[in-house]
């Protein structure tokens, strides 16, 4: 097969993050985001990665479909257009797949209909996943769409983590019960742990913290999730950059019938106007940390909540696996707030849980070690590479259709 290269394609509500990547070697040809979709100030910037050469391309980009055409438009540039008779698929996260989807699914029209069946549990991501799905299905039908799922690697989770403790006859009936997201994530960061152990995943127990603008932890038991912290929608769980994370439902009730909110203000509260950012005003940890050394208390309250729901977690989950061999930090606030890491862990030295400062202070794009010697548990930072998982996910899958199998 002479088609090797892979384009991943990873929409999000406002955002498409797209790498162009040679599976012969795992080599990434072109990188890219566009961001702020839909405002007047959206942002395109691509990178060729064989040349070196970046662009930058700023004024408004109306809609996901506009945004995938001008990603093609910045490939081609390069030579590395849609065209390409090198290109072997196009792979496409998909935060939701519900119960339905267990594994990376080559994209037929039921798959769509299932995929938007989904909406209303995803309503941030489902809608421009299948935007950046439809654009690329037109503009390359021949060609292999496999979509890849957040939900996918925690459909491992036993049913007693899985379900919500409702009228079961209702949550059957709706399907209301804990799906978890970031798996592609959670997936990728548990297994290159163990790789950093020198273990097998089989054998390593991880706690795997995933903190972006989304946030979420996992249990991982040798190599399968046991336990994650988003749950029907990515709205439970962490305290994230604009959502809640956990409160208690009936806040819900009150709101709507105290405050006299509508479904829909409420849950635009929860998602968009909450988290870090309800709290503070900011969603980004490094305007956190500025302004918490400026003494700033609301942004230092801010980010007290963030750690102790975080703390929470991390005990939970020690509790759910019995015995945990690591701690993995991962995503833009995992990867980079050193500050983060340490107050996540402070104090819990009973646990085998500790932060070498030095170790700690160390930046860089390598997985690492942050544990003091001789740690009776592994603290480790893990960059996470969900574009080369959803790469080699759908290669595989592609591979393994060409052999007719
Ligand atoms: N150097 C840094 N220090 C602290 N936090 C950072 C740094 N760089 C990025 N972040 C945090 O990472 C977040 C973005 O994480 P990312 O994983 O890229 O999120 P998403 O994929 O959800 O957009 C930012 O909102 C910011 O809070
Ligand atoms: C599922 C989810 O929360 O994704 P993201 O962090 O990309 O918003
Ligand atoms: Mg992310």
């Amino acid at each position: 097969m002479n088609a090797t290269r892979v384009l991943v394609l990873n929409s999000g509500s406002s955002s498409v993050k797209y790498q162009l990547l040679d599976m012969r070697d795992r080599s990434r040809l072109a990188v890219g985001l566009v961001e702020r979709i839909g405002e007047q100030t959206s942002r395109l910037k691509h990178t060729c990665l064989a040349s070196g050469g970046t662009r930058e391309q700023n004024g408004p980009i109306a809609d996901h479909d506009a945004a995938l055409k001008a990603v093609a438009e910045e490939l081609s540039k390069d030579g590395l257009g849609l065209d390409s008779p090198e290109l072997a698929a196009i792979g496409h996260r998909v935060v939701h797949g519900g119960m339905f989807f267990t594994e990376p699914t080559v994209v037929d029209e039921e798959v769509l209909t299932e995929i938007e069946r989904l909406i209303p549990v995803a309503p941030l991501h489902n809608p421009a996943n299948l935007t950046g799905i439809r654009t690329a299905m037109a503009m390359r039908p021949d060609l292999p769409q496999v979509a890849v799922f957040d939900t996918a690697f925690h459909t491992t989770m036993p049913e007693s983590a899985a379900r919500y403790a409702i009228e079961t006859k209702i949550a059957d009936r709706f399907r209301v019960r804990r799906y978890g997201f970031h798996g592609t994530s959670h997936a990728y960061v548990s297994r290159a742990t163990a790789g950093l152990l020198g273990r097998a995943p089989e054998d390593v127990n991880v706690i795997v913290l995933h903190l972006g603008n989304g946030a979420s932890a996992s249990a991982v038991r040798g190599g399968k999730c046991v336990d994650t912290s988003m749950g029907l929608t990515p709205l439970e769980g962490l305290v994230m950059g604009t959502r809640s994370g956990d409160l208690d439902p009936a806040v819900i009730f009150h709101l709507q019938r105290v405050a006299g909110m509508s479904m829909d203000e409420i849950d635009t509260l929860l998602n968009k106007r909450s988290g870090l950012y309800g709290l503070c005003g900011d969603n980004d940890m490094r305007e956190i940390r500025r302004r918490m050394d400026e003494g700033d208390e609301q942004a230092r309250l801010a980010f007290e909540i963030y750690i102790h729901r975080l703390r929470k977690y991390i005990g939970a989950y020690y509790a759910v696996l019995g015995r945990v061999d690591a701690v993995a930090f991962t995503a833009g606030v995992g990867e980079n707030a050193d500050f983060v890491r340490e107050a996540a862990l402070a104090g819990l030295e009973g646990l085998g849980l500790a932060v070498d400062g030095a170790r700690n202070a160390v930046r860089g794009d390598e997985a690492r070690l942050i544990s003091p010697e001789g740690a009776r548990v592994a603290v480790a930072v893990v960059p996470t590479d969900e574009e080369m998982e959803i790469a080699s996910q759908t290669y595989a899958l592609v591979g393994k259709d060409d052999k007719g199998d």
